[in-house]
């Protein structure tokens, strides 16, 4: 029960009729802004005398004829929002709450206009807990249920009986002049009793009959207060009664549950309860209603993994270090999360337990009223019965009743941190520890192949066969409201809206801390669920096709490709000893060289990450289980559990072919490049040119190229060509342009390609088909051109360089403007083993590849390379 603490001294505020406040109502007043710049002021100078933060507590006075007072009393109330109104211009609607009835001193100025804060005689007004007893005697139920609408019915007994009678002639148009009277009859038995008087002929009046109550009263003794506020906390009142025998279970499961779940899923569990006890439990309906109310039951509604308070950031590190080789950056990165997301919880918790002191030393210096018989579960119902022109400007401020029951828990409002890498990197194994270090539970949801809306928010109940949407299904699973949730390969779900709406929208709303406190799934219809304890996690294997207001929504981590070094350690470390497990030979083991570890990752596995060595690696095992297990039957041949170099070629069978393997031998036209495939792997690709004769300088393009690449060889060849005469081609009387066209080929023509970066390439393969100069094969190029010859940066380079090392490039000619990323992001291993070149336009690129005297040599063979 909260308690309400009054300063002593109010600024005041006249209140004209119509409208009149009573304590946990609400009335709108609508000041011009001058008015509202003196009340404002008035309250300033209340707080800064009380010394309090902030004090938005005045005191209503209903006034008749502005000079009127009427009776003595008035009544504290809060000021709960402010807002600006269209018409008439300059004018403020301002939303007050009442808290309870004051008295006024007699000596009391009229109250013409708003006054500066006075001393009032405060007296509590409000009801003790112990007098509700005397309610009993004087029941307002019978006649409230014959006056209002029956939908209204059940939520007056949840109402306690001491706030009724003022609602009651608040919402019945009683007339102002007895409301204000009401006002000033601060004994809650007098004041029901007047209520009843005035109810009964009102019935009589309108010739209704007021109906018997069944109404369970708050009942006298405080011992029992506590019960009683369970039933006015129960949604709807048991629907126990009548029930058919089928769905007895799941009532009593819903008792039990009562206090687990949220508001709005009890009166809907409530109100499907009563829905099916009258339809046929033959009809498909009954089952589609009963797995509605499964679905509501088993949801962890409050049900949270308590986290420790003080998280240890060393055993943080130390449990990504343990699961974990290398990806140092982002390890790094994951503790700082960790540590921000630590202090930012602190902050909260200090804050709230500085503001619930701060509540109990206001306590000592002011008066507090006792505010018996409201508390935070009946605002929403109460809310209800408030006249609706009210409750709508109201609405805006409210607060849903379930986050009012859980404010003090602290929800993340950072940004969701999103894994960039190719596949097989261990970008969900990291998220799969921070779980573990954050001791909350974690749950994967791939998005890969999501393309309809309902994916993610559930289909709607009339469907057959219907069910909530992943999130929803992932709490259900996890059994908790705050595990840490994976969304795996979100680049997949790509920000389209087709006929099945838009994934990646409604994904948005479940991410957006300022939304997802009630996130709606159309499964579970108008009830609400709350994902703002989640704590979500994102990875994709390229930022290309995410969608970019997710993407807006994220902080990227990247984790790029292991080199070999990298991919041993583990091997060693993580993938064998886990393999031998796995494959039951803990007790003899397996034991593997170093130098054949790297002959299965350099001959075998032509990857970024490190899925497929391990899927080797589990190949050997799995051949060493039977040697083990043959072994074990007979005596002849123990066990041997070294594997040589011989054993991989036995067991794995001929190295794969691998595409991304340089060319051993050198020929014009023909040039190495650098592609970054959608699965986020780097690796070369060739680009072979050759003259066909009886052309006319025309370009054929094969190799499955998009417009983009296509436009690269065009723009590479009218460069080639403007330059003819400084490379040496155009010579005498032979023009290759004239009698041959160029034919560029990409080879794999099952594999789409597309992006500018082949450019420079293209340029090269074109220059080096005309002039007969060779590129050597383990020089690989990359770089956009332009136009006018220069060479601009590229996207994904740091891939790109790792796959070409993997492919055995020893050189790489690249633009100027990806120099830093080479230099901050690269292993130190591959800088040491590679030598970079960056150019700023093709004539450096030409020069760096054929040297300077490629615009005066002329003495080559200029076609060497003919169909
Ligand atoms: N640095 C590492 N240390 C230890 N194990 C690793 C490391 N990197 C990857 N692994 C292991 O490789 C396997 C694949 O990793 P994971 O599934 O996390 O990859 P991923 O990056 O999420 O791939 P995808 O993009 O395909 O989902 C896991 O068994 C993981 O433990």
């Amino acid at each position: 029960m909260p308690d309400i603490f009054l300063p002593s001294t109010l600024p005041l505020v006249p209140l004209p009729p119509p409208q009149l406040l009573y304590p946990h109502l609400q009335a709108t007043l609508q000041i011009p802004s001058s008015h509202l710049a003196v009340l404002l002021n008035a309250i300033a100078e209340n707080a800064t005398r009380h010394k309090l933060d902030s004090s938005r507590i005045i005191a209503i006075v209903p006034v008749v004829e502005i000079e009127r007072r009427v009776g003595r009393w008035a009544t504290a109330a809060r000021i709960k929002s402010v807002t600006k109104v269209a018409s008439p211009p300059d004018t403020f609607n301002i939303i007050l709450e009442g808290i309870a009835r004051i008295r006024l001193p007699r000596s009391l100025p009229p109250v013409l206009s708003i006054l500066p804060p006075l001393p009032l005689p405060i007296s509590t007004y409000s009801l003790p807990v112990s007098d509700l007893h005397i309610l009993e005697n004087v029941d307002l139920v019978p006649l409230a249920t014959a006056l209002l609408p029956p939908q209204l019915h059940e939520k007056i007994n949840l109402i306690p009986p001491t706030l009724l009678a003022d609602l009651l002639v608040s919402v019945l148009q009683i007339d102002w002049d007895v409301r204000a009277e009401l006002l000033g009859v601060p004994d809650v038995q007098e004041r029901c009793a007047k209520v009843y008087t005035i109810l009964s002929k009102l019935v009589s009046d309108r010739g209704l009959a007021p109906a018997t109550t069944t109404k369970p009263l708050l009942t006298s003794t405080p011992a029992t207060i506590p019960r009683s506020r369970a039933l006015i906390r129960r949604p709807l009142g048991p629907p126990t009664m009548g029930l058919p025998e089928d769905l007895q279970p799941l009532d009593s499961l819903f008792q039990r549950r009562l206090n687990e779940i949220s508001s709005s899923a009890g009166q809907a569990i409530t109100r499907e309860l009563k829905r099916l006890s009258k339809i046929p439990p033959q009809s498909a309906e009954y089952g589609v209603g009963k797995t509605y109310i499964e679905w509501l039951l088993s949801l962890p509604w409050k049900k949270v993994t308590e986290t420790p308070h003080d998280l240890d950031l060393a055993k943080a590190r130390s449990i990504l270090d343990d699961e974990h080789e290398g990806l140092e950056k982002v390890k790094r990165r994951v503790v700082e999360y960790l540590a921000v997301y630590q202090l930012k919880r602190k902050l909260f918790e200090e804050e709230t337990a500085a503001k619930l002191q701060e509540k109990k030393t206001t306590k000592t210096t002011h008066q507090a009223v006792q505010n018996a018989a409201f508390d935070a579960s009946t605002a929403g119902e109460l809310l209800e019965l408030i006249p609706k022109d009210e409750r709508k400007a109201l609405e805006e401020t409210q607060t849903p009743m379930d986050d009012i029951l859980t404010k003090d828990v602290y929800r993340d409002k950072g940004p969701i941190l999103l894994l960039v890498g190719p596949p097989g990197v261990g970008k969900t194994s990291i998220a799969r520890s921070l779980a573990t270090s954050l001791g909350r539970k974690f749950h994967r949801i791939s998005l890969g192949g999501v393309r309809d809306e309902a994916e993610i928010r559930g289909h709607r109940r009339t469907y057959i066969g219907a069910l909530p949407g992943l999130l929803v299904q992932g709490l259900r699973k996890v059994g908790v409201a705050n595990p840490v949730i994976l969304l795996d390969t979100a680049e997949s779900a790509v920000g389209t809206s087709n006929f099945h709406g838009d994934p990646s929208a409604a994904l948005l709303e479940a991410l957006d801390p300022a939304q997802n406190w009630s996130f709606h799934d159309h499964y579970l219809g108008d009830v609400p669920i709350d994902l703002s304890q989640c704590m979500f996690i994102a990875t994709a294997n390229t930022l290309d096709t995410i969608s970019p207001p997710l993407l807006d929504r994220c902080e990227t981590i990247t984790c790029s490709g292991y080199v070999t070094s990298e991919k041993l350690a583990i091997a060693k470390r993580f993938l064998l000893p886990k393999q031998v497990k796995e494959n039951g030979l803990l007790a003899v083991g397996v034991q593997m060289g170093d130098g054949v570890i790297e002959k299965v990752i350099t001959e075998f596995t032509f990857e970024a990450g490190v899925r497929s060595l391990e899927r080797e690696i589990s190949r050997i095992c799995r051949t060493k289980a039977v040697e083990y297990s043959t072994a074990r039957q007979s005596t002849h041949s123990p066990y041997n559990p070294e594997v040589t170099s011989n054993d991989v070629d036995t067991i794995l069978g001929v190295a794969h072919f691998d595409p991304d393997v340089r060319e051993e031998t050198h020929r014009p036209g023909v040039v190495t490049g650098l592609a970054w495939q959608a699965s986020g792997t780097g690796g070369i690709m060739l680009i072979e040119t050759t003259l066909v004769p009886g052309g006319n300088g025309q370009l054929v393009l094969t190799g499955s190229l998009g417009g983009v690449i296509s436009e690269s060889a065009q723009l590479g060849l009218t460069w080639v060509k403007s330059h003819s005469a400084s490379l040496g081609i155009l010579l005498g009387d032979t023009d290759p342009y004239k009698s041959h066209d160029i034919h560029l080929h990409l080879p794999a023509g099952s594999v789409k390609k597309d992006g500018p970066s082949a450019g420079i390439g293209m340029v090269l393969a074109i220059a080096s088909l005309l002039t007969g100069r060779v590129v050597p094969s383990t020089t690989a190029v990359t770089g956009e051109i332009t136009l006018r010859g220069a060479v601009t940066p590229v996207g994904g380079i740091k891939e790109k360089v790792l796959g070409a090392h993997r492919a055995g490039i020893r050189k790489i000619i690249l633009p100027k403007k990806n120099l830093r990323e080479v230099m901050a992001d690269l292993p130190e291993s591959v800088k040491d083993e590679m030598d970079f070149v960056f150019v700023g336009t093709i004539e450096e690129a030409l020069e760096e590849v054929w040297g300077k005297d490629i615009w005066t040599d002329t003495s080559r063979p200029r076609l060497e390379a003919k169909l």
